[in-house]
C-alpha cells in the first residue's frame, strides 16, 4: 500500500438490513494526506460507521474507499490494519498485560525482534509524556486519561500512515480531555498523520479540525475549515448544530486590542508589518473581532495589519487569532507548528 495517507470515500453507503435507510448514505470526500478532519454530527447519523468501514470492520453496501491511491478492497485486510492505528473511547486494554506489553501489541504480531520492539514501547512512552516506570503497571494502576495515552501510543506502534479515533477523550473528565485535546495537537503537528476523529462535541471539533465533516442522518451535509463551517453554515441544520449566531455574539464581544494585549502578557513580541500606502484593509485597535473577520473575509488575507489613528503599526491580526479567541484553542494547533 502507498504510504501516503490520502483517504477518499467515493458514493460510498451502508445498510445493515436490506431496504432499510442506509446508516451512511451516498457519502463522498476526500481526506489530504496528513489533514486532521473531525466527523461531527448528532448521536446515530452515521459516524462510527463511516469511520468502521476505513478499516473494514464494516464494508460498504454501495461505493469505493482509497487509503494512499489503493481501493481498500484490493488488499488484505490484515495488510490494510497495519497502516491504520485505531483508538475508541472504551481504550480497550488488555488488562492482563503490562503497560509495554499492550503498546508492543502490534509490533509483537508483526514479528518484530525484541530490541526493536523494547526501544519502540520506550519512544513511544516518551512521546506520550509517561515515566518508564509506568511499564510494568497494569492499566488498572492508571487514570483514565493516562490510559486512553496509552491506548494512543498502541495504535501508533507500527507507524500507521492514518489513525481513526473514535470519540476517544469522551469517557475522560473535562480537564483531562483538554488536556489530551492538546497532546494530540502536538503529536499531530510532530507526526503528521492523517487523522478520522469522530465526536458529537462542537467545541473538541473546532479545537482539533483541519476540516470537519458535518454528518446528518447518514449524510455528508457540509465539509470546510472550522472558520468556513461557522461562517458560512451549509444550512439551519450547520447552523444550529455548530451555534454560528451564538459564535458571531462571541466575536463581537472581544476586540482586537485585547488579542495583542494577550499576546504582550504571553511575552509573544508584537510583528510589526511595513506600513503599505496602497493597502486599505487596515485593522483598529479598537475594531471588534465580528469586524475583524468581515475585513479578513473581504480582503482574502491571512492577517491584517493593526494600526492606530495615527497609522502607527501596533502588529497584525489573522484568522488563527479570531480562532484562538473562539476556541481558546491551544498553542500547540497545527497552524502554530514551529
Ligand atoms: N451493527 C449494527 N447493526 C444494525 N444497525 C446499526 C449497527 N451499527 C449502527 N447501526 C445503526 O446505524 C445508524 C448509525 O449508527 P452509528 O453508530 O454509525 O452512529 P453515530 O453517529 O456514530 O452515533 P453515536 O454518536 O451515538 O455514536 C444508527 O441508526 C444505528 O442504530
Amino acid at each position: 500500500m502507498a504510504q501516503s495517507g490520502e483517504i477518499v470515500f467515493e458514493g460510498v453507503s451502508k445498510s445493515f438490513t436490506d431496504g432499510s435507510i442506509p446508516a451512511v448514505n451516498g457519502v463522498s470526500f476526500r481526506v489530504a494526506a496528513g489533514n486532521m478532519v473531525v466527523l461531527l454530527g448528532p448521536s446515530g447519523c452515521g459516524k462510527t460507521t463511516l469511520l468502521k468501514m476505513v478499516n473494514r470492520l464494516y464494508d460498504p453496501t454501495e461505493g469505493k474507499i482509497w487509503l494512499g491511491g489503493q481501493e481498500i478492497h484490493t488488499l488484505p485486510v490484515n495488510e490494510l490494519r497495519r497502516h491504520i492505528g485505531y483508538v475508541i473511547q472504551q481504550v480497550g486494554l488488555f488488562p492482563h498485560m503490562t503497560i509495554r506489553k499492550n503498546i508492543a501489541v502490534v509490533p509483537r504480531l508483526l514479528g518484530w525482534d525484541d530490541q526493536k520492539i523494547d526501544a519502540r514501547v520506550e519512544e513511544l512512552l516518551d512521546l506520550i509524556g509517561l515515566p518508564t516506570s509506568y511499564l510494568s503497571r497494569f492499566p488498572r494502576q492508571l487514570s483514565g486519561g493516562e490510559q486512553q495515552r496509552v491506548g494512543l501510543a498502541r495504535a501508533l506502534a507500527a507507524d500507521p500512515s492514518i489513525l481513526l479515533m473514535d470519540e476517544p477523550f469522551a469517557a475522560v473528565d473535562a480537564i483531562n480531555r483538554e488536556r489530551l485535546q492538546g497532546e494530540l495537537l502536538g503529536l499531530h503537528c510532530k507526526l503528521a498523520k492523517t487523522i478520522l476523529f469522530v465526536t458529537h462535541d462542537v467545541e473538541e471539533a473546532f479545537r482539533l479540525a483541519d476540516k470537519i465533516i458535518v454528518m446528518r442522518a447518514g449524510k455528508v451535509v457540509q465539509y470546510g475549515t472550522p472558520i468556513e463551517i461557522v461562517t458560512h453554515p451549509a444550512d439551519a441544520f450547520v447552523e444550529d448544530l455548530v451555534g454560528s449566531n451564538n459564535l458571531l455574539r462571541r466575536l463581537s464581544l472581544v476586540n482586537v486590542q485585547s488579542i495583542l494585549k494577550a499576546r504582550e502578557e504571553m511575552g509573544i513580541p508584537a510583528v510589526l508589518p511595513e506600513a503599505d500606502a496602497e493597502e486599505t484593509a487596515v485593522l483598529r485597535p479598537e475594531d471588534d473581532l465580528r469586524s475583524a473577520l468581515s475585513l479578513l473575509l473581504s480582503s482574502g488575507r491571512d492577517t491584517l495589519r493593526v494600526e492606530n489613528a495615527s497609522g502607527i503599526p501596533l502588529g497584525e491580526v489573522g484568522f488563527s487569532d479570531l480562532r484562538s479567541m473562539l476556541f481558546a484553542a491551544p498553542s500547540s494547533k497545527k497552524k502554530n507548528c514551529q
